[in-house]
């Protein structure tokens, strides 16, 4: 019998994945409850392991019962972060760019168009983080956010930053909750985003920065916060958050997202 364990390359590039995966997994649960029930559900089946080669039967049987239907209680407890690592592979500009034929033919008529619509975008962000003007801007990517745009008032409008800021000043009936753009379109005003439970926030950060994370930690958007409190502006993408930005900062994350605003009405 040889001593030696025989390693295959592939039994390395296993190992490989299986580490990256697991670090990916963690950089996506890490400060949320999930972390702390994937802790609790590894503990359980290492105690199961143990029981198992104690022989103890009837604690045994109990607990297999429990882990047999321990990966459908998986995706039922880790429903959003599955759905959120299942997004972050679709919504891959790489990926994306692969896939879509589409873009393939309008690449460049899309960057030219899209970049006066962004420009905007900024230039609304800029003066209303200069008046202290609270907004929520979500950008909406291949996802066209229909789900949200409904609880809101459709607006349907071209992208202007005069627009822009007289929705979100002060008092005015649209003001509340956040703007919805979709390709060249304010879509609506006065939606309503889901908002992120992540425990690892700034707490003096409130409801519109959570609805920020929230919508990009659900969906493809790119969303932008401008605060009422300090006039700072910060981004989320992907349920990541960039607090107090600057103004050119800004001009780059819109320039670095993929959306194609053409200048079809
Ligand atoms: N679920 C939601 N979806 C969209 N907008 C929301 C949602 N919940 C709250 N808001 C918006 O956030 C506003 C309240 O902001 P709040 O002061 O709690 O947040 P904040 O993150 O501290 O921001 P600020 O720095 O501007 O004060 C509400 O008036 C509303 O416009």
């Amino acid at each position: 019998m040889s001593l030696f364990i025989t390693l295959r390359f592939l039994d390395v590039l296993d190992i490989l994945l299986v580490a990256f995966l697991l670090y990916q997994l963690y950089l996506l649960i890490k400060g949320t409850v999930a972390f702390n029930i994937f802790i609790g559900l590894f503990l359980v089946y290492l105690f199961w392991l143990l029981v198992r080669a104690l022989n103890m039967e009837l604690l045994g049987s109990f607990m297999g019962q429990f882990i047999g239907v321990g990966i459908l209680a998986l995706i039922v407890v880790f429903q959003p972060e599955i759905r959120r690592f299942l997004l972050l592979i679709g919504s891959n500009p790489q990926v994306n760019r692969f896939l879509s034929i589409e873009q393939l033919f309008t690449s460049g008529k899309a960057k030219s168009a899209s970049g006066q619509h962004l420009k905007m975008i900024s230039r609304a962000c800029e003066n209303m983080a200069k008046t202290k003007t609270g907004a929520l801007l979500v950008i909406a990517q291949n996802s066209e956010l229909k789900d949200y745009i409904r609880t809101g008032e459709k607006i349907n409008a071209r992208i202007s930053d005069a627009l822009l800021e007289t929705i979100f000043f002060k008092n005015t009936p649209l003001h509340d909750g956040a703007v919805i753009i979709n390709r060249n379109k304010i879509a609506a005003a006065r939606c309503i985003m889901p908002l992120t439970n992540k425990e690892d926030l700034n707490p003096l950060l409130g409801l519109r920065h959570r609805a920020a994370v929230g919508i990009t930690e659900n969906t493809d958007a790119f969303a932008i916060v401008v605060s009422e409190e300090t006039g700072h502006i910060s981004i989320s993408q992907m349920g990541k958050l960039t607090q107090n930005i600057s103004v050119i900062d800004l001009s780059n994350a819109l320039e670095n997202i993929i959306i194609d605003m053409d200048d079809a009405d």
